[in-house]
């Protein structure tokens, strides 16, 4: 039977669903949601009691979540399928509305008296919580006295709204603490299987490739041997260096890391070297360089592809001599220091084409391991996005933040160019900029979150991930955005919106080093340093 509503209700029932869908999204607290959408309905109803059951793993129905009811009565709220009011509106899966419960055999008064204190009829309205055609629990409204302004047709109909609404955020909970227990079990079967085995503090990577590389990071790390980390940016060259470094004999020498491409030749000398007082303008006390700072541990050198040719000449002279002089003095000094060098160039075309200096190549090349792409190892995409969130957890004190399974898909489908780097921020980016815990897939509005990573492939679809080669892309920093077309075309790269986003794109997966921006974008560091100016981007500094 059709029921006409008149303007009020249509408006209660408009502004109730409203604010309960606003609290359904905000928090992945189940028990604090529900107390909140039940307060809203007990003063949009007007009434005093509402309760909610949910289905238990044990079979049986429970009160979750109730208003008006004492302790005692809330712990007596469990009912058998089929028992009692609450257990035939699951069994039946419709409502049941009782006019008068005083004369209601089916009423168990568990929960409610059968009278109000004043003698009173207690009138009921519940309604079956579903999701997918699956039955999860009842709401239920008791109200005493004198009935409701509003037809019982439409209190059922507003409840049967409020339920589904209920029944759909239940159903996500469920999911996601199931992936999340999921995850945590494979995790600790993980750590099982890998006890002693090949693990590295705070390096996540349970890929075969990155167990390849852990495992040559335990062989080669207690050894002096000079190495070279190798990987495109973002892929984790510094933080195996470090890795290499507590896992040495130097471990309690201390670790200095030097960006090569970040410094010109001049400043990298003295970064390096150190100076005498008044080797050059400015230098008004003698300065230990890097290296002497890194007496007794791990020096790192990043980016050493990046050194000129005159530069290159000289940090061969100090591996081939094992000394060096400050800039500027004449005295040589020794130190005793193990070289981790790390970079994303291609240094044996660089040495084909004359630009990288062969003896120094194999200097450095003593030991390599190579860093694969984080779209060759998929599989720890899960982990490290669990590992970013729960560092953003304890940073934030936001310890329900989550990422919904169907959102998990997305991240496990993106191409990322920018590497770990890229998944890392994105992670942060979009618990940060979110209001509630639940981070789904829409939260991932590549514009929005300037995140311009592309899903290449829907979830669930075996296309494959098509790599598009350097030069079939014209646009100068194209290559590393390319779309399926689903004609076993890829197309062309995907517009990033701005020249300024762009810019700063670049500059985020390059760590905000411009000369590694400049490259990534193929143009040179000046007109790099323009076109920051140009679109007022301010440089972070780390
Ligand atoms: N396997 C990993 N586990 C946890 N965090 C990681 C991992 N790999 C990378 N990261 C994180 O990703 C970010 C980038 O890593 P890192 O700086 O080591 O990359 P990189 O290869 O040295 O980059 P670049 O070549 O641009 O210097 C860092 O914040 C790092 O902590």
């Amino acid at each position: 039977m059709a029921t006409i509503l008149d303007d009020r209700s249509v408006n209660l029932e408009l502004v109730t669903i409203y604010e309960i869908s606003k609290i359904l999204g905000s928090s992945l607290d189940l028990s604090k949601t529900l107390r909140e959408v039940l307060n809203v309905l007990s003063a949009h109803l007007e009434t005093k009691r509402v309760l909610l059951s949910l289905m238990q793993d044990s079979g049986e129905l429970q009160l979750v979540s109730a208003i008006g009811l004492s302790y005692e009565e809330f712990q007596s709220g469990r009912y058998r399928v089929g028992e009692g009011i609450t257990g035939k509106i699951f069994q039946t899966e419709t409502p049941i509305v009782v006019r008068d419960l005083a004369q209601e055999p089916l009423f168990l008064a568990r929960t409610s008296p059968r009278q109000s204190q004043d003698g009173e009829v207690i009138s009921f309205v519940g309604v079956p919580i579903k999701a997918a055609r699956e039955m999860l629990g009842v709401l239920c409204v008791f109200r005493d006295g004198q009935s409701p302004s509003r037809s019982v047709d439409h209190e059922v109909r507003l409840l049967t709204m409020v339920a589904n609404l209920i029944g759909q955020t239940v159903r996500l909970y469920r999911s996601v603490a199931a992936e999340r227990q999921q995850l945590q079990e494979e995790k600790r079967q993980l750590s099982r299987q890998l006890q002693g085995k090949y693990k590295l503090d705070n390096v996540i990577g349970i890929s075969k490739a990155m167990q390849e590389v852990f495992a040559q990071v335990h062989q080669s790390a207690p050894s002096r041997s000079t190495m070279l980390l190798r990987g495109e940016s973002g892929t984790g060259k510094e933080v195996i260096a470090r890795a290499i470094h507590y896992l040495s004999p130097r471990k309690d020498g201390p670790f200095i890391k030097v960006n090569c491409a970040a410094l010109s030749e001049t400043l990298l000398e003295s970064e390096l070297f150190g100076h005498e007082k008044g080797a050059f303008t400015g230098a008004q006390g003698e300065r230990k360089g890097r290296f002497e700072l890194a007496h007794g541990g791990t020096l790192f050198l990043d980016e050493i592809g990046e050194i000129s040719p005159a530069f290159q000449a000289k940090l061969l002279r100090v591996l081939q001599e094992r000394e060096f002089e400050r800039v500027g003095g004449s005295r040589s000094i020794k130190v005793d220091v193990r070289l981790v060098t790390a970079t994303n160039r291609d240094l044996e075309k660089a040495v084909a084409k004359g630009e990288f200096r062969a003896d120094l190549y194999y200097r450095i090349n003593v030991v390599s391991i190579f860093i694969p792409p984080l779209r060759e190892r998929r599989e720890d995409i899960p982990y490290l996005v669990e590992h970013f969130l729960e560092k953003f957890r304890v940073e934030n004190q936001r310890a329900m933040v989550a990422m919904s399974p169907q959102a998990m898909k997305v991240m496990m489908n993106c191409y990322w160019p920018g590497n770990v780097r890229e998944l890392e921020n994105c992670v942060e980016r979009t618990a940060t900029m979110m209001r509630g815990d639940l981070i789904t897939e829409v939260h991932f509005s590549c514009q929005q979150n300037k995140c311009l990573t592309k899903v290449l492939h829907e979830p669930g679809q075996q296309q494959p991930v098509v790599v598009v080669p350097l030069e079939r892309i014209s646009a100068p920093y194209g290559a590393i955005f390319a779309e399926w077309d689903g004609q076993g075309q890829a197309t062309g790269a995907a517009p990033p919106t701005s020249e300024r986003e762009r810019l700063i794109w670049a500059m985020e997966q390059c760590g905000w080093v411009q000369a590694k921006a400049a490259r990534a974008l193929n143009i040179s560091p000046r007109q790099m340093g323009y076109a920051l100016q140009k679109f007022n981007i301010e440089v972070k500094k780390f």
